[in-house]
């Protein structure tokens, strides 16, 4: 990479409730690191106007919640809600998006999670980038470790038995939210790279 590339800065703007979707937010951090990306890890319910400015200057921002009675949390949501006043101004346009969801069902609606964010990422004119993984665990000779086993294309899906604590969410779905942080922050290197030679070449 030569000296002059920018380095993307992303963000994951994440709730969790009881600790079980902040591993999974931790794990998208890690993943998007691993890039040499600069990331933030931001919690939506404890937000101060430093972290919201944040957000402003970063080049992506990685959604995550709970799936609460099949959507996100109540808490992502009044996030959701304050964030139009970025939209009033365009604030977050053509800023990269993605999401991660964490919940006690396997399946537990979470596609509708995903989906909100996906919803949220529009009306704010940010660029969506998918999970990239093929569905893991639907075949003879798939194992519960696979990368994706849960299916999902939309996002990173996690799932935790309800009756288990942050430490027993899945290590598969922690290694498909590293995945993800990683899909996202080099998506994000090459569109942050593609506009400063644009702008180089004064186009
Ligand atoms: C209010 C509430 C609603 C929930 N609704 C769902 C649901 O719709 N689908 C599901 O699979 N799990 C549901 N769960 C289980 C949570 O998604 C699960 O416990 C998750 O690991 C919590 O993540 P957190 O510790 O980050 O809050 C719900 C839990 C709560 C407290």
């Amino acid at each position: 990479m030569s000296a002059n590339t920018p380095t993307p800065v992303v963000s994951v703007a994440y709730h969790s409730g009881y600790g079980h979707t902040a591993v999974v937010a931790e794990a998208v951090r890690a993943g998007a690191a691993d890039t040499g990306a600069t990331v933030h890890l931001i919690k939506v319910d404890e937000i101060t106007d430093a972290e919201w400015a944040l957000l402003d200057e970063s080049d992506a921002i990685i959604f995550g919640s709970p799936t609460y009675m099949g959507t996100a949390s109540g808490a992502f949501h009044v996030f959701a809600e304050a964030s139009s006043k970025r939209w009033f101004g365009d604030v977050w346009q053509d800023k990269v998006a993605a999401g991660f969801t964490n919940s006690g069902s396997k399946a537990g609606d979470k596609l509708n999670t995903l989906q909100f964010f996906q919803v949220l990422a529009a009306q704010h004119g940010m660029s969506w980038v998918s999970l990239g993984l093929k569905p893991g665990w639907n075949h003879s000779g798939g194992a519960e470790s696979d990368l994706n086993r849960l299916g999902f294309s939309t996002g990173a899906a996690a799932q935790t038995n309800n009756d288990e604590g942050p430490d027993a969410v899945h290590k598969s779905d922690i290694a498909t939210a590293e995945h993800l942080g990683r899909r996202v922050a080099e998506h994000t290197r090459v569109i942050v790279a593609g506009r400063a030679a644009l702008a180089a070449a004064g186009a």
